[in-house]
């Protein structure tokens, strides 16, 4: 099917609330679509039914998905990607500006008292769309973030989500995986070479150190990147690749993701004390931000998870943009505000137009 007729369908699949999930893997130029064409909320325990799965943060082993059956894709069009998207002014909001900052400063000082090393903070905010129209979203989205897996979820049961997020949970095809220790953000003036201070080497590090720590039950050959510099739309991230093969018998797509999630960069180390530290103190709830997403696909082909980053909920004329960065000790809560705010620019440049 063609593009234009192809993003018809959605919207006309979308006006009798359906659900559907159109997706794109970085640096390719293909969109693809799964319809479902009755109202199920579909459940997974094991990650082992073909579709997309959707999973939340506080993820208990279930999983929402989509079944593969009404499959589709098509080339975006010639030249379909926006030159770069200009930037949207960040609201001020003293408020919530407040309320950020004295969260971090306590997290700072829970950290100090050694109890964790690293707690990832995040809050939401909501923009109203008077303009919002399902075919400007897919343009907007699909046109922009070449280097990020893009997708728009939707299940009447879950509302719309959609994002553009740079961080792989698992790639995994056979017996070989891939994933990554993404954290550490700054945004990209266009400065070479890139200087990272000591905060964001060490904070990525952990993450690296926790990564290859929880696969070690699971895989048996692992091999590190050295980290290196990833751009995400306007930020910088440091980044280390892991490779490896799971163990025969052992490990599957569930198992790993169950090892992983959540991240030492969605979450923090020690990983219980992380996440019992955020579900009593943040002040929103995270639903399916930084859980995981992705179309898994039967033993021959590639099945991806993708991290729920640089996301955003849609619901009744409003979006809610969600956000957040990891925090340590040597954290200043200001520039913490200032990061999230950051991060909040890639979803805005995306619902620009239906502001
Ligand atoms: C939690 C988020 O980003 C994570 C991924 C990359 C860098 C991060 C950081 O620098 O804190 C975060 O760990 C988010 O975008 O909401």
């Amino acid at each position: 099917m063609d593009f234009p007729k192809l993003v018809a369908k959605v919207s006309e699949h979308y006006s009798k609330k359906l659900p559907f999930v159109l997706f794109s893997y970085p640096k390719e130029n293909t969109l693809n679509i799964i319809f479902q064409d009755d109202a199920i909320l579909h459940t997974t325990q094991s990650l082992s039914a073909e579709g997309f799965v959707f999973a939340p943060f506080d993820y208990e082993d279930i999983a929402y998905y989509i079944p593969k059956q009404n499959f589709n894709s098509a080339q975006f069009p010639e030249n379909f990607e926006n030159s770069k998207p200009s930037a949207v002014k960040t609201p001020k909001s003293t408020v919530q500006k407040k309320k950020y900052i004295q969260l971090v400063e306590k997290t700072i000082e829970y950290i100090k008292s050694r109890k964790a090393v690293k707690i990832v903070l995040s809050r939401s905010k909501e923009f109203e769309l008077p303009n919002f129209d399902i075919e400007t979203l897919i343009n907007q989205l699909f046109g922009s973030n070449p280097d990020a897996f893009k997708y728009i979820w939707f299940h009447p049961e879950t509302d719309m989500w959609c994002g553009a997020t740079p961080e792989i949970l698992v790639e995994i095809n056979d017996a070989a995986f891939k994933t990554m220790a993404l954290a550490g953000t700054q945004k990209d003036d266009g400065r070479e070479p890139v200087i990272w201070p000591p905060k964001e080497i060490d904070e990525q590090q952990l993450v690296t150190e926790a990564i290859t720590t929880s696969l070690q039950k699971v895989t048996s050959v692992l091999k590190v990147s050295k980290a290196y510099t990833h751009r995400a739309g306007s930020l910088l991230h440091l980044r280390t690749d892991i490779t490896g093969m799971v163990k025969r018998g052992k490990a599957t797509l569930t198992t790993i993701a169950a090892a992983l999630h959540p991240t030492p960069a969605v979450c923090g180390t020690p990983q219980k004390i992380a996440k019992d530290f955020i579900l009593k103190n943040e002040r929103h709830k995270r639903e399916f931000y930084t859980g995981f997403l992705g179309p898994i696909n039967a033993k021959d082909a590639t099945s991806t998870l993708m991290v729920n980053l640089r996301c955003m909920k849609i619901l009744d004329g409003k979006a809610r943009i969600f956000v957040g960065g990891g925090i340590t000790i040597s954290s200043i809560a200001a520039e913490e505000w200032e990061e999230t705010q950051n991060k909040m620019q890639t979803m805005l440049e995306v619902l620009k137009p239906m502001l």
